[in-house]
């Protein structure tokens, strides 16, 4: 039903307000239960985002948050085995647009919740569940907005659980068993425009270069020319350490001392194009515009390029390096967006937050042996909540092979029926696990 809806962020400020509405009438429909408890606020905001305020019977316990967004992408039919709003079930698996980003978290939460309320639990520690309605174009209207009421009203979280990473399945070709990757940062980003203009004139006679030709050398000079490679600096090297014994011999041997083998691992780490996203600041031009009539010099040439910003690097020193590598002064660089890399939340023996979600794993998912901090390459709504904590966690309790990662903004994403129960059976035993004091022992009820 959820996924029938089509809730899709076009660009910033460009929605579809009827889906979203209709939405919101949707989870009042089926989670009665949490609409109706009388420890449960309700409030709606920046007209479509929903903001749930669980309060638990332990005012002394510091209440976390549960982040999810109900916008989706975009999704033309084309390529689709199954169309993408319909939300059908074929060979075990539920085929749409946000089964795996994100409504399967919107729909997981609530259904956990739903049926903690049905058994008549009451929560100890206080939580809030922030479901935002522009994650895909930026958040500034729902997750911004939802951040600083809780900042007006004083909240101070212990921590936030978002969507960002998986349990991770055939992304290192010679680690034979998945594992699970909490990314305890993310990277940053910076969208800038390069821009070339030229005496516009016929186009029998023209000059040696044109806007679009400088334009394009620029351009083609960023893309072969890769940002350095920060393989050593962010959570990586401690993910990949925490995994070394699970590789076969000889890469056991080589993630055992990388202080020896740290050259080989990151040339390795840049032959794929997900591992490299882990090693640098990456480049990608997204959009390139110019041109006006096929006889004329075009006066104008314009180009976007997306960096994602590692974690060990900022916003100005991308630009520089940028800069840099275009030296062509004929170029003028437009800053059309940044966000800095966040920071690394703790994920020590005290970390409450990542020690919940790990005590988690290991009970809903026995098989899985490794946990692992790591970093988020995209962004997510949690980065407009830094004001509110230190411990953000991107954690989606799910098995996700490379194909899966490329249905996500792509082409028959889908989730199993099966992993999607497992997901509400992760909410509803973290919820319970965080109601006690340090680390979760046992768990009042089963699912
Ligand atoms: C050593 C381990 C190697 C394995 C690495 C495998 C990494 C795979 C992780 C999969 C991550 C999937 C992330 C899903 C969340 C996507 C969130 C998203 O798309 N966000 C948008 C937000 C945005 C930002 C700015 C403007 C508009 C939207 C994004 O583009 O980042
Ligand atoms: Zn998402
Ligand atoms: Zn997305």
């Amino acid at each position: 039903g959820a996924i029938q809806i089509p809730t899709v962020s076009f660009n910033p400020g460009e929605f579809n307000t009827t889906a979203l509405a209709a939405f919101g009438e949707y989870i009042h429909k089926v989670f009665p239960t949490v609409f109706r408890t009388s420890f449960i606020q309700h409030e709606v905001v920046g007209e479509y985002s929903h903001l749930f305020t669980v309060q638990g019977s332990d005012p002394s316990l510091q209440p976390y948050m549960l982040l999810a967004h109900i916008d989706v992408v975009p999704a033309p039919d084309q390529g689709w085995e199954v169309p993408p709003f319909s939300g059908l079930e074929r060979d075990g698996f539920i085929y749409g647009r946000g089964t795996l980003d994100n409504k399967n978290s919107v729909m997981a939460i609530l259904q956990a919740l739903e049926l903690l309320l049905i058994r008549n639990y009451i929560p100890r520690r206080s939580f809030f569940i922030a479901l935002g309605h522009d994650e895909e174009v930026s958040g500034a209207h729902g997750a911004q907005k939802i951040s600083a009421l809780l900042q007006a009203r004083g909240v101070q979280l212990a921590f936030i659980v978002d969507e960002g990473s998986f349990i991770l399945d055939g992304f290192i070709p010679s680690l034979k068993k998945p594992f699970a990757m909490v990314s305890v940062s993310e990277k940053g980003s910076l969208n800038l425009m390069l821009e070339v203009n030229k005496t516009p004139g016929h186009s029998s006679a023209p000059p040696k270069e044109t806007s679009i030709g400088i334009l394009a050398a620029a351009v083609s000079r960023l893309e072969q020319t890769p940002m350095p490679n920060m393989f050593g600096s962010g959570p990586l090297k401690m993910t990949l350490q925490q995994l070394a014994n699970e590789f076969s011999f000889p890469a056991n041997v080589i993630f055992n001392n990388l202080w020896l083998f740290w050259p080989i691992v990151s040339r390795l780490m840049e032959r794929e194009d997900i591992t490299n996203a882990l090693v640098r600041t990456t480049t990608a031009v997204t959009m390139f515009n110019a041109g006006i009539k096929v006889n004329v010099i075009p006066p104008v040439a314009q180009a976007t390029v997306n960096f994602r910003i590692h974690p060990a690097q900022t916003v100005q020193e991308v630009l520089k390096l940028a800069k840099d590598i275009v030296v062509d002064d004929r170029v003028q660089f437009h800053v059309l967006e940044s966000f800095e890399p966040l920071p690394v939340s703790p994920f020590d023996d005290q970390a409450l937050g990542y020690q919940l979600i790990r005590q988690t794993i290991q009970s809903v998912f026995p098989e899985i042996n490794i946990v692992a901090p790591g970093t988020c390459i995209a962004q997510t709504d949690s980065r407009h909540y830094t004001n509110l904590t230190t411990g953000i966690y991107r954690f989606n309790p799910v098995y996700l092979q490379p194909q899966d990662f490329r249905s996500i903004h792509g082409i028959n994403e889908r989730i199993s029926v099966q992993a999607y129960e497992t997901q509400v059976k992760f909410i509803f035993e973290f919820i319970q696990n965080a109601d006690t004091e340090q680390r979760p022992v046992s768990h009042l009820h089963e699912l």
